[in-house]
């Protein structure tokens, strides 16, 4: 008998049964008032409270018998094979932030990575290297003198925390994404090494990839199977979105795929900040969007003819229930007043995280939409966030579901 299938997704909804978290660590340390708006970070979290936070978020996941897996614990095992270190030396140290580097710099970081335990490289690859950590010494190259002793060589990875964005899954396919800002494109760099060379995810066909037109997995939601929704705005371009339906409909993970634009704006730079599925057939949505957000519905002429027919723009809820056939998407009615509604999707209380139809963890602090999400039958699962959230991102920024069950079960 064939066994179970150990990754795959695909909606937002089906049971959880595997997600991939990253514990925040060394990385978080990194930050300080003059970085952490470069690095995406609203504040300077307290680093032991977050991991707090984060263990309580990855019990309450445990206790509903889904499997958590770690980044830094994959990364690490994937970095004992030697093929997978050099790949990622290489590409840590190329692009234009090993250009900065200069030549003696980079042999050094190169020599300095190619030794380390597979431990110490993952720490070195996710809390970045600081100038005066290495021992090239001011005054022996140009790079490290004119650089501040607690300037980055390498930059920290911080926004690791948010696993949601870097890879996402379509039935049994992964995209690799391309993450659009500076701060995160390294990201993708370890999220492609796991899924390249991680004995786990061994035989799995990779879409997209870093080095593509940008698109960010929090913009991604898998609306139905073979239907996505892809956000178009700060992160995503329509390029991404368009490479993005190419390839699903090439490998045959998708049939459609609506591009929904959004204000490019932090407060809205992911799909998910503003809308999630909470049920087959409903989502939490910011109301202040929901009456303007559209969709273009992008499809095939023929199927397998790689040639896309793109419709006119709808209105998001009518594309979405088309495409997904189904008579209507509902739209769980907040109600909420305007300055409370603006408060509670800043600290993503749209951003939820499906465990199941109808069962969704939620940041407790925004009670309003919470409430809202309880009167409509959705049992919250509430989890603290004060210290995580200040990385502008909840519950399903935090996790990238790697095995849901099917939400249809097929036949036979
Ligand atoms: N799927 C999400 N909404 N992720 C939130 C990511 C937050 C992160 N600080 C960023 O600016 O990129």
């Amino acid at each position: 008998m064939a066994s179970p299938p150990s990754a795959g997704v695909d909606s937002e909804v089906g049971r959880l049964r595997s997600v991939l978290l990253h514990r925040p660590g060394p990385e978080l340390e990194r930050l300080t008032p003059h970085n952490h708006d470069r690095l995406l970070f609203d504040g300077i979290p307290w680093v032991g409270q977050a991991q707090d936070e984060h263990d309580a978020f990855a019990a309450a996941l445990r206790e509903r018998d889904v499997e958590v897996l770690y980044l830094t614990d994959l990364l690490t095992d994937t970095l004992r094979d030697d093929d997978a270190r050099a790949a990622v030396v290489d590409t840590t140290l190329a692009g234009r932030s090993g250009r900065d580097l200069g030549d003696a710099v980079r042999g050094h970081l190169r020599a300095l990575f190619l030794d380390a335990a597979p431990e110490d490289l993952t720490r070195l690859l996710t809390a970045g290297v600081r100038n005066d950590e290495v021992r090239v010494g001011t005054g022996a190259t140009l790079v490290t003198s004119l650089l501040a002793p607690d300037g980055f060589l390498v930059d920290p990875l911080p926004n690791l925390l948010f696993t949601r964005d870097s890879a996402v899954w379509v039935r049994d396919r992964v995209a690799v994404t391309s993450l659009a800002t500076e701060a995160r494109r390294r990201e993708a760099h370890l999220t492609d090494l796991v899924y390249r060379h991680h004995p786990r995810f061994a035989g799995t066909g990779l879409l997209h990839g870093h080095d593509r037109e940008p698109v960010e997995g929090g913009d991604v939601l898998l609306l139905a199977p073979g239907v996505l929704a892809v956000g178009v705005g700060e992160r995503t371009t329509a390029a991404g979105a368009e490479r993005l339906a190419r390839e699903a409909f090439a490998a045959r993970v998708a049939t459609t795929l609506l591009a929904v634009p959004i204000p490019r704006e932090r407060a809205t730079m992911h799909l998910d900040t503003v809308c999630t599925m909470v049920d087959v057939d409903r989502v939490v949505m910011y109301p202040h969007v929901a009456d303007s957000l559209t969709a273009y519905a992008v499809t095939e002429h023929e199927p397998g003819s790689g040639e896309l027919r793109v419709a006119a723009p709808e209105p998001f809820l009518v594309a979405a229930a088309k495409a997904m056939q189904i008579d209507t998407l509902h739209r769980i009615e907040t109600g909420l007043d305007p300055v409370t509604a603006e408060r509670e999707q800043w600290d993503d209380g749209n951003n939820t995280l499906a465990l199941a139809p109808r069962l969704a963890v939620a940041y407790e602090r925004n009670d309003a939409t919470n409430a809202c999400l309880e009167a409509a039958g959705i049992e919250v699962v509430r989890i603290a966030g004060s210290e995580i959230g200040s990385g502008r991102g909840g519950p399903r920024c935090l996790s990238c579901p790697v095995l849901r069950d099917p939400l249809v079960v097929p036949e036979g």
